[in-house]
């Protein structure tokens, strides 16, 4: 078996003994194990994130998320959710059933395991403690924050080349998970963290993300689909606790799904009031609508690049490309079906010109910088996924514009 081209997998500690107390100091800090506990920097729908410090290691910083195995009232109102919503009708659910909070946990480290890359977030180790029915994920600690990317008036705050940097950090994030048959489904600035000196972005929360067997191992390019198959007993693992039918459940974050997760909506749109119209369009905006194709498309990894695609979008300009004015999800995903997007005139907090949609320089010659950047957005909101760019093409020169095989070295500082 050929080598895969990245880092073998991290090795994960997975710890069952599980020593609760107090510092000796007059503060009273807890500690566990050897992990002594700082403020909470976070709470997700299903635990609190605490920076720690690793006693151990040079009280080296780590985060650790402590979730409860069970959680009864999320189980209770997962199960409320399957009764109520109809699996008949034209719609796919919207907030589908994806499993008890343990069947959660035991994905999300699953993904969390087969990761070691300098833009994924690291997990380091799993404690398990039975007797409370906890898990504390540890990992290491990303003390730049989530990224900012507009201000209260949704102006963007990023720069265009500081948006570039970022995209070209999680371009690389992406084509490794990719390569492992890691589906992220829930790509967005919230899920993008900073180093402590922010200089370099990382991806983060694998709560709803899929590990696809077909998918394993067949690189970013060619088919968006592939052919991969399990190699290993952990592969065989693997294939039991994912199964690829459930990559047609609804998940992840309305605005930034691809149009091929919420297709029953662009083949029956929801009645749009009028001001439901879409608000991104402006003058610049290409009209032309693309039909939706006639047979559900697979969901593959290239949902993540649309959602890639609409968090560069995102960054360059303070608002997500698709909006409704109310808060109508079905409304909203009957636009991200059916609807083109605009741009406006600049882009960046530098204003950076955009020169509008359809860039047609010839091949020789490049566009001006913004230029570019639209020509990138326009392959990857592409709504048909087969014709949407794949990872290895945007390293291709010209679209090259994320400066990929450059080393970063831009240092932001916001
Ligand atoms: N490795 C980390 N280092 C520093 N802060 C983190 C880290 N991971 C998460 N956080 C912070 O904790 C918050 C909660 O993270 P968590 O993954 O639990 O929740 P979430 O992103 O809302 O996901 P979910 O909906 O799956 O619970 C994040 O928004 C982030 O601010």
């Amino acid at each position: 078996m050929s080598r895969p081209p990245f880092d073998p997998a991290a090795d994960v500690r997975i710890t069952h003994t599980v020593h609760q107390g107090r510092s000796a100091d007059h503060s009273r800090d807890v500690i566990l194990n050897h992990y002594l506990r700082g403020p909470s920097v976070g709470k997700g729908q299903h635990g609190t994130v605490y920076k720690c410090w690793d006693l151990a290691q040079n009280n080296t910083e780590v985060a650790i998320k402590v979730v409860s195995r069970h959680n009864p009232r999320a189980d209770r109102l997962n199960q409320l959710k399957r009764k109520r919503i109809p699996r008949s009708g034209p719609h796919l659910p919207v907030t589908d059933n994806l499993g008890s909070q343990e069947y959660k946990i035991k994905k999300e480290i699953a993904v969390m395991k087969l990761c070691r890359h300098p833009h994924v977030v690291r997990l380091l180790e799993v404690i398990d403690d039975k007797l409370y029915q906890k898990v504390y994920m540890v990992m290491e600690f990303l003390g730049g924050g989530e990224i900012k990317w507009r201000d209260s008036d949704s102006n963007p705050v990023l720069r265009v080349d500081q948006s570039r940097r970022i995209c070209r950090d999680v371009i690389l994030g992406l084509e490794y998970l990719h390569f492992q048959g890691i589906i992220h489904r829930d790509i967005k600035p919230a899920n993008l963290m900073w180093t402590s000196d922010r200089r370099t972005v990382k991806i983060t929360d694998f709560g709803v993300a899929h590990i696809s067997a077909a998918q394993r191992f067949v690189g970013s390019g060619g088919s968006q689909t592939g052919s991969g198959a399990a190699r290993s007993d952990g592969d065989a693992d693997l294939q039991l606790l994912f199964d690829d039918s459930e990559l047609c459940k609804t998940a992840g974050t309305p605005s930034f799904l691809a149009p091929e997760v919420i297709f029953d909506f662009g083949t029956e749109i929801p009645p749009l009031s009028s001001s439901d119209a879409l608000i991104a369009g402006d003058s610049n905006s290409a009209a032309t609508l693309q039909a939706p194709a006639p047979h559900r498309p697979p969901i593959t990894k290239a949902i993540d690049v649309w959602a890639l695609g609409v968090t560069l979008y995102c960054l360059l300009f303070g608002k997500t490309p698709f909006r409704v004015e109310s808060n109508h999800e079905f409304a909203l995903y009957g636009v991200i079906c059916t609807q083109d997007w605009g741009v406006e005139e600049f882009m960046g907090f530098d204003s950076i010109p955009t020169e509008g949609r359809q860039h047609n320089c010839p091949n020789d010659r490049p566009c001006s910088e913004g230029g570019e950047i639209i020509k990138l957005l326009e392959r990857l909101l592409q709504k048909d996924m087969h014709k949407r760019i794949t990872l290895d093409e945007v390293k291709v020169p010209p679209l090259e514009i994320l400066c990929l095989s450059q080393p970063s070295n831009l240092l932001i500082n916001l």
